[in-house]
């Protein structure tokens, strides 16, 4: 567990900034980020804004980490990357498609409140009249669906061929329950774990019953690159680093948590700034040919300027920092 600094020393650097997003995600159109730097470099803390402090605490603990500790040793010095596809209407997928250069694996957004599995299925067949028939497709429910609706909508979607289902149902009992009712269906997809993993007090309470086939694993909500890659690693599953829409700032520290896992079989969820309209460094972590170089480019100066917070938000972010301080260091 990482030392934590006096409160001033976070404060002190603190940035935040307001970034446009290209599309809306998680029914947001800016997305608020800030950033501070200690001795080992920068690091992001952006939790969402309805997220409250015990939960919003791993995060900081993760910018902490960033800042303050050195990562892991790389054992690869790129990672290939999926694209994301919100849950936006079959008719636009074409357009997100076209902002991911190169990649040959795209994530598609299912299951959205408001939406049917109408929607699902013409967004994912979309996707896979895109991006063609060699093309992953794997979809993310984020928890949206009963046991029943997901083992329905599994076997509906499995005919655009799926990598795998990221978390269909929200709980890990019905997870365990959805995989033996795929099973006797005969249906071959494999489930993946995401906020079973990350929101979850015990993480690794999915590998132990069973409950998934790949762990997707965060390293804000893990509290860091080295605790995340602990956690995959006793996980002992398959890995898929995401991010949670950060700016390169963020998506530095997944990247480097990407490159020191052992083994790497599936594409990364780490393309999200190309669901952003703008960035705090010049030079973005974005793929070229379908993977993202491991580097970590630094904030300028500029771009901290233009795309700050108004003086509300940004003291609203520091008492935010403050009270996270406060639990991380009670
Ligand atoms: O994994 C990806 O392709 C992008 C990241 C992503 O989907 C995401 C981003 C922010 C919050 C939640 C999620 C998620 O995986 O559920
Ligand atoms: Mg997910």
């Amino acid at each position: 567990m990482t030392k934590v600094p006096p409160l001033a020393d976070l404060l002190d650097s603190m940035h935040v900034v307001s970034i446009p997003m290209q599309v809306r995600f998680r029914g947001v159109m800016h997305r608020e980020i800030a950033v501070f730097s200690g001795p080992s470099g920068w690091g992001e803390f952006s939790p969402f804004l309805e997220y409250a402090a015990p939960e919003a605490s791993r995060w900081l603990a993760a910018a902490i980490d960033a800042a303050w500790q050195s990562w892991p040793s790389a054992v690869r010095h790129t990672v290939p990357v999926n694209a994301t596809v919100p849950a936006v209407a079959a008719a636009d997928v074409p357009a997100v498609l076209a902002r991911y250069d190169g990649c040959g694996t795209a994530k598609v957004k299912v299951a959205e409140a408001g939406q049917s599995l109408a929607d699902d299925l013409d967004r994912v067949a979309a996707v896979r009249e895109t991006m063609g028939a060699a093309a992953k497709v794997r979809i993310d429910a984020n928890g949206g669906w009963s046991v029943d609706d997901a083992a329905a909508a599994i076997t509906r979607l499995s005919a655009y061929d799926l990598e795998y289902a990221e978390q269909p149902c929200a709980s890990v009992e019905e997870l365990v329950d959805l995989r033996k009712a795929l099973a006797r269906n005969g249906i071959d997809v494999p489930i993946a774990a995401d906020e079973s993993i990350r929101k979850a007090t015990d993480p690794l309470r999915v590998a132990r019953m069973g409950a998934a086939d790949i762990a997707v694993v965060k390293v804000a909500p893990l509290g860091g690159v080295a605790s995340a890659l602990s956690i995959a690693a006793d996980a002992g599953l398959p890995t898929v680093v995401s991010s949670a829409v950060d700016s390169s700032v963020g998506i530095a520290a997944g990247l480097a948590l990407a490159a020191a896992l052992p083994d790497l079989p599936h594409a990364c969820g780490l393309a999200t700034l190309e669901l952003m309209a703008g960035d705090v460094v010049g030079d973005s972590l974005v793929p070229q040919s379908g993977s993202i170089e491991v580097r970590r480019p630094e904030p300028s100066t500029e771009l901290l300027h233009e795309y700050r917070a108004n003086p509300e938000r940004t003291a609203w972010w520091r008492q935010r920092v403050t009270d996270c301080h406060a639990h991380l260091t009670a």
